[in-house]
C-alpha cells in the first residue's frame, strides 16, 4: 500500500517506519522534518526507512528528526525488527539487518500477539579508539578527559557503537542540566560528526541510570545505542559487571557486553498506530 506507515516506540523513544518501495515521494530533509514534527506531521524521534540490502536479510536507513542520518539506533532496530515480523516481511524470528554502522542480528525473543514483543539485537562492538568514535583528542582513547564549555567543564568518555557517544558519569542526574548542556556538547568542535550525549549514574554493580540527549533529536525518553554506550563506559571504567540494566525515563533495557566488547541489547517494543500518509501532508514534497 502506497505511503503505508507504522508508528512504534521502544521505551518511549518513538519512530515512524516507511518503506522505500512504497513511498511516492523523495525522503528529503524537508519531508523528514515535516513528518517528524508533532504539529505539522505525525511527530516522531525519527524515521526508519526499509531499503534493499545486498549483504543482509534487510536494509535500514535511520533518519533523525533534523534530517541527519544515523549509523545505528538500538530502539530503531528493535522497532524495525518487530515491524518486519508483524507485517509479513519475514516469518523468521532471527534475521540480519544492514545499517550504515554495520550488519546486526535481531531476534524476536518473546512474541505476545497484540501486545509488546521483546526483541534482542546484537549491536556490534563498542569501539573506544578516539579516531573511530570520532573525537578530536591526542589520547588514543577519550576516557575521563575534560570537555570545556563557556561556563562549565565535564569529564567525558567517548565510545562508538556504530554511532558516536559522549558519556558523562555523575553522582546525581538532573534533567535540567542535560537539557541545558546537551546541545552544546552534541555540537562541540571536538566531535567532527557531532555526538549523542548521556549523563549516567551508577546505582549498583548491575544497574545504571541514564538521561539522554540525542544527536539530531535532542532530549529523548530512552535510547538503545546510548544504553550500549553507557554500559560499555561503566564496564571499561571497572564500575559494574558486564550484564546490566540501564534505567532511563522511558524504561529499562538489558545490555550484556562480552570480553570482546560485543554488545547484546534486549528490550520491549510496542506498536502505536498504522495507516497511510495523507496527500495534504505530502502536497509540496518532491515526488519520486
Ligand atoms: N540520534 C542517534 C540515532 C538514534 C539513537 C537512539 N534513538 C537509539 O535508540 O539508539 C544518532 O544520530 O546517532
Amino acid at each position: 500500500m502506497q505511503n503505508f506507515y507504522i508508528k512504534s516506540h521502544g521505551l518511549g523513544n518513538d519512530y515512524i517506519v516507511l518503506e522505500q518501495d512504497t513511498i511516492t515521494f523523495e525522503l528529503t530533509k524537508k519531508a523528514i522534518v515535516r513528518i517528524c514534527d508533532v504539529h505539522f506531521g505525525i511527530g516522531s524521534d525519527g524515521i526508519l526507512l526499509k531499503v534493499p540490502s545486498e549483504v543482509a536479510d534487510f536494509g535500514l536507513r535511520i533518519l533523525n528528526p533534523d534530517g541527519s542520518e544515523a549509523e545505528k539506533s538500538g530502539n530503531g532496530l528493535r522497532i524495525f525488527s518487530k515491524f518486519l515480523y508483524d507485517h509479513g516481511h519475514t516469518a523468521e524470528k532471527v534475521f540480519t539487518i544492514e545499517t550504515l554502522g554495520g550488519v546486526v542480528t535481531a531476534e524476536i525473543v518473546e512474541e505476545r500477539k497484540g501486545k509488546a514483543h521483546t526483541i534482542k539485537v546484537d549491536m556490534g562492538k563498542a569501539i573506544f579508539e578516539s579516531a573511530k568514535v570520532p573525537v578530536n583528542i591526542e589520547a588514543a582513547e577519550c576516557i575521563d578527559k575534560p570537555l570545556h564549555l563557556h561556563d562549565q567543564s565535564f569529564k567525558i568518555n567517548c565510545v562508538s557503537v556504530g554511532n558516536p557517544h559522549c558519556v558523562i558519569l555523575v553522582d546525581e542526574l538532573d534533567e535540567a542540566e542535560v537539557k541545558s548542556y546537551g546541545s552544546d556538547i552534541e555540537n562541540h568542535p571536538m566531535f567532527p560528526n557531532r555526538i549523542n550525549v548521556q549523563f549516567a549514574k551508577v546505582i549498583s554493580p548491575t544497574e545504571v541510570e541514564a538521561m539522554i540527549w540525542e544527536r539530531g533529536a535532542g532530549w529523548t525518553l530512552a535510547s538503545g545505542s546510548s544504553s550500549c554506550a553507557v554500559a560499555a563506559t561503566v564496564i571499561k571504567r571497572g564500575l559494574t559487571e558486564r550484564n546490566l540494566t540501564i534505567k532511563m525515563p522511558g524504561g529499562n533495557l538489558r545490555i550484556e557486553i562480552d570480553e570482546d566488547w560485543e554488545i547484546r541489547m534486549t528490550g520491549e517494543v510496542r506498536e502505536i498506530a498504522s495507516g497511510t500518509l495523507s496527500a495534504e501532508l505530502m502536497e509540496d514534497f518532491d515526488t519520486n
